[in-house]
């Protein structure tokens, strides 16, 4: 198949080498002209030792997209509205693998595409997948969600689905997006709790009320509750929040050791999308009138700066409650 993949930072890159290596023709636009130099000359931009695959080219020209059928969006979330209003997207399918929230509008990337653009088929491609692990082969599995084409869902998963990126199916485009975009969130609270030395009992607490935070939430859209449970779920929550590789978690813990925010965006100096995410969503859950109090602690601490010390305790003296309240 041939895919066009919008967004060559870590992420678009390793998706198009893993499209590449599966058979498919992947173009990959970016902004950055070192970075598609160094694509087409066969060098990875990001990770060291690894070869771009025959059939991948990269451009800086986004109107060259326009001659493939499948976009897949790569691109940090608050970019999309503004490159994909540059493209023809009629009959296209478009599958996004961002993972975020539009700020002020609290549209899923799906909802930007669709709302640039009534008529196109979108897909979200999400789940426990480091960029550089996908670059390097190492075993890993996806959801492809999709919202009325199934019949397009299965001719994408195989084409990309291969024995070291396995794809499973889900009707669930709400879920799917939305436990990528909210895990984000979660992964920061994890890396503070970490960063302050709070210790694995706290960490593995955070997760699953952050998980059951998740689900409220998702399920008040418009989600299926199972989909929490699932690869774009607990399992991308589980990864992000545990692991060195995650940038969310990182901010978290830079924060957690003292960091202001800002040092600690210079310090990781990659798209770290919980930070605008935890913004969008402590304003819809107050719309909605949704229970959230770790994505409420966080956008304290990184958006109206208040003490950590402070917002921590008065989280730890809330009334718990009952533990499954959706
Ligand atoms: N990295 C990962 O492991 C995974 C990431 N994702 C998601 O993928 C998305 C992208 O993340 P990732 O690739 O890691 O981010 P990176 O920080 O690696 O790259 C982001 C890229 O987007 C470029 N960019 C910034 N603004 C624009 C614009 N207006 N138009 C075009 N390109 C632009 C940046 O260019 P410049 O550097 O020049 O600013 C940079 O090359 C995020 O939503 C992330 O959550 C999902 C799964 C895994
Ligand atoms: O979403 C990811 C892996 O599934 C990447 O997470 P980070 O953006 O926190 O690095």
């Amino acid at each position: 198949m041939r895919f066009a993949v919008i967004g060559g930072g870590r992420w678009g890159t390793a998706l198009g080498v893993h499209l590449g290596r599966n058979g498919n023709e992947a173009l990959i636009y970016d902004i950055n002209e070192e970075t598609v130099g160094k694509i087409n000359q066969g060098i990875h931009p990001y990770t060291e030792g690894v070869r771009i695959p025959e059939g991948v080219r990269a451009t800086t020209s986004i109107h060259n997209v326009e001659d493939y059928e499948n976009l897949v969006c790569a691109l940090p979330t608050q970019t999309v509205r503004s490159v994909f209003s540059q493209i023809n997207l009629k009959g296209k399918r478009v599958i996004n693998a961002s993972k975020g929230l539009e700020l002020k509008t609290f549209k899923r990337v799906s909802q930007i595409i669709k709302e640039i653009e009534q008529e196109c088929n979108v897909f979200a491609l999400s789940g426990p997948s480091f960029a550089e692990e996908v670059s390097k082969g190492l075993p890993t599995a996806v959801v492809l969600a999709y919202e009325q084409d199934e019949e397009g869902a299965h001719q994408l998963q195989r084409a990309i689905n291969s024995e070291n990126f396995r794809v499973y199916l889900n009707p669930d485009i709400v879920g799917v997006e939305l436990g990528g975009a909210l895990k984000n969130v979660i992964a920061i609270a994890c890396g503070i709790s970490d960063g302050l030395g709070f210790g694995y009992n706290a960490r593995a607490a955070l997760i699953t009320r952050g998980l059951v935070e998740m689900t409220r939430i998702g399920v008040r859209l418009g989600a299926k509750k199972e989909t929490f449970f699932g690869l774009s779920g607990a399992g991308d929550l589980i990864l992000t929040s545990t692991s060195d590789l995650s940038r969310n978690r990182t901010f978290g813990f830079l924060l957690g050791k003292g960091l202001s925010p800002e040092k600690a965006l210079k310090e990781i100096g990659q798209v770290v999308e919980g930070v605008k995410t935890a913004e969008a969503l402590k304003e819809l859950t107050d719309r909605e009138g949704i229970y959230a109090p770790i994505t409420e602690a966080v956008y304290r601490v990184i958006i109206r700066r208040e003490e950590l010390k402070g917002v921590l305790r008065e989280m730890l003296l809330r009334s718990p409650g009952e533990e499954f309240s959706l």
